[in-house]
Order: structure tokens, then sequence, then C-alpha cells
């Protein structure tokens, strides 16, 4: 199943740039982990925004969430999540192989 989320980072304004830096890096290597274990198939900046838009492909919900909840920011985000159901239009199953 795939699913589109949308993350806001909100850093509280007291924490340090040092903080905020160490943050990005292991959000990076959490993401990247992700992307190769092919769980994230990809991910977008919202230009403009502290924010993105995620996609998932997993079977488990309860398994997502722990996904979410292991990025290093999830306490400064907020996420939102849109399942995806197939397009009768859809020219392909899998999007993402023709990339
Ligand atoms: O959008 C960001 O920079 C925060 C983030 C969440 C997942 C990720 O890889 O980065």
């Amino acid at each position: 199943m795939l699913f589109l989320a949308r993350m806001d980072v909100v850093f509280p304004e007291s924490m340090s740039d040092e903080t905020k830096a160490d943050f990005q890096v292991k959000e990076k290597a959490y993401s990247a982990d992700l992307q190769e274990r092919g769980i994230m198939k990809g991910i977008w900046r919202v230009v403009g925004e502290y924010s993105n838009y995620s996609m998932y492909e997993v079977d488990d919900l309860d398994f997502l969430h722990s996904v979410f909840q292991g990025f290093p920011m999830f306490a400064y985000m907020n996420v939102n999540v849109t399942p995806l159901a197939k397009h009768p239009n859809a020219t392909t199953d899998d999007f993402f192989r023709q990339l």
C-alpha cells in the first residue's frame, strides 16, 4: 500500500543552530536507510517551507507509524498521511519503475 505524507517541521525558537544541524544529519541518515530499503519511495521539499512530501510503500499501518516515530525529528514534526489507491486511469501499476 502506498501512502503520501506531508511533514511540517517546527523547531522551538530556543533550539540552537548546532542542535538543529545535529537533527538534520541524523534525519538524513535515517531517511537514506528508508530509501535504500524501499520503504520510502521518494521525498520532495515543499517550496518555500520547512516541509516535505514523502511517499511510503508498506503493508502495515503499525509499521508505518513506527517508521514515522523513528524519525529523529519526530517530536518536532506534524505529520499528515494520505493513503493512495490505484486510479482507474493510471497507465502503469508501478509509477516508480518509470523514474
Ligand atoms: O523535511 C525535512 O527536512 C525533515 C525530514 C523528514 C524526513 C526527512 O528526510 O527530512
